[in-house]
């Protein structure tokens, strides 16, 4: 019955051309098929995984999560009607559009459409990479993830984790509500964030080799805007990352060296670190964030704190003299 990987996303975009330079030239994404009805992207021997279609608006239209076979298919679509919450048979035109064998479609309690999925589609046609990359890690793992905002967390949590089984990794109270949430060993194939909005926050793309993703930083450094945060690396799941501009307006957050979580005896953390170990800055070379910086060394000498050097203002663990995570990245590293 469990989902057990995250396979494919819909993108709906106001400019759905500007995704076919982005997704091939900056993500490396092999462009399988290119029509007027849809663009469809490969990051792997599957036939689809990131299918981006013209709309009015920008943001995700469909997630698909997988499950291994037609019982568990069906245990979880009974699952679902047990607890009132609506699910349609998907026809097998959809079923062909999707390239799978069967699907259910539902949605979460903010109307993200979920189809729920098995079967999906190989090819023995070669992956072929927009631009010169390793490859993207797939496979068990799934595509990558997903962050969602959400308005209000108890609202969204529940329906995830008690209703479709997916397990916490770990979670953020301050400054923010976040929960960080795995369906396989990949750390996370969804995030929940609160935010006060909905909508996609980012979808996270995990590649294969450190160079991958140091030479996408180096393209998307030519672009004026296009990066959103700077290359930096994670606290929970280790992920060395730099986020993009997406067209439209959400993030795709491009990583390498993620580590992997024991799902037999995996307990939820409360994260009390900030969220990187260090970059991911948003505000580089601003006033702004040196006056951010400067302040919070201030202040951290004034509770007599360390602060033996100047930090990113994002690094306040750092600040402390705290250096937690450094141990259990470099053993998960070995
Ligand atoms: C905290 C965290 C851990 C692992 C991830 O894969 C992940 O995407 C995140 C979220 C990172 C982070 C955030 O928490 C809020 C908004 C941020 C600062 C950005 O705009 C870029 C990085 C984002
Ligand atoms: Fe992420």
């Amino acid at each position: 019955m469990a989902i057990q990987a995250l396979g494919y996303v819909g993108i709906e975009a106001t400019a759905p051309e500007d995704w076919a330079d982005f997704g091939t030239g900056l993500l490396g994404l092999h462009l399988a098929e290119r029509s007027a009805a849809q663009l469809v992207f490969r990051m792997d021997d599957r036939r689809q995984r990131l299918v981006v279609t013209p709309g009015a608006r920008d943001g995700a239209r469909f997630f698909g999560w997988e499950v291994a076979d037609a019982a568990a298919l069906a245990a979880l679509a009974a699952r679902l009607e047990g607890a009132g919450i609506p699910v349609a048979h998907g026809d097998r035109a959809l079923a062909a559009q999707r390239r799978v064998t069967d699907l259910v479609v539902t949605r979460d309690p903010l109307g993200n459409r979920l189809e729920i999925v098995h079967g999906a589609e190989s090819t023995a046609e070669p992956f072929r990479p927009g631009r010169c990359i390793s490859g993207f890690r797939t496979g068990p793992l799934g595509m990558g993830h997903a962050v969602l905002m959400v308005p209000r967390m108890a609202d969204v949590l529940p329906f995830y984790r008690d209703l479709l089984g997916f397990r916490v990794s770990d979670y953020v109270t301050r400054p923010f509500h976040a929960y960080f949430l795995h369906v396989n060993p990949r750390h996370h194939a969804l995030a929940l964030i609160e935010t006060g909005q909905a909508g996609l926050h980012h979808l996270m793309l995990e590649l294969f080799n450190l160079d991958d993703v140091g030479q996408g930083y180096d393209l998307a450094m030519l672009d004026e805007g296009r990066v959103a945060a700077t290359l930096g690396r994670h606290t929970n799941d280790f992920m060395t990352s730099f986020y993009a501009r997406a067209p439209g307006g959400f993030m795709v957050e491009y990583g390498w060296g993620g580590r992997q979580v024991d799902m037999a005896n995996w307990q939820p953390v409360e994260m009390t670190s900030g969220p990187s170990l260090w970059g991911h800055e948003r505000r580089w070379g601003s006033p702004e964030m040196r006056a951010e910086a400067a302040r919070m060394r201030l202040d951290a000498a004034a509770r007599g704190e360390r602060a033996p050097v100047q930090v990113l203002p994002g690094n306040h663990h750092l600040m402390r003299g705290e250096c937690p995570w450094w141990d259990q990245a470099r053993s998960a590293a070995e």
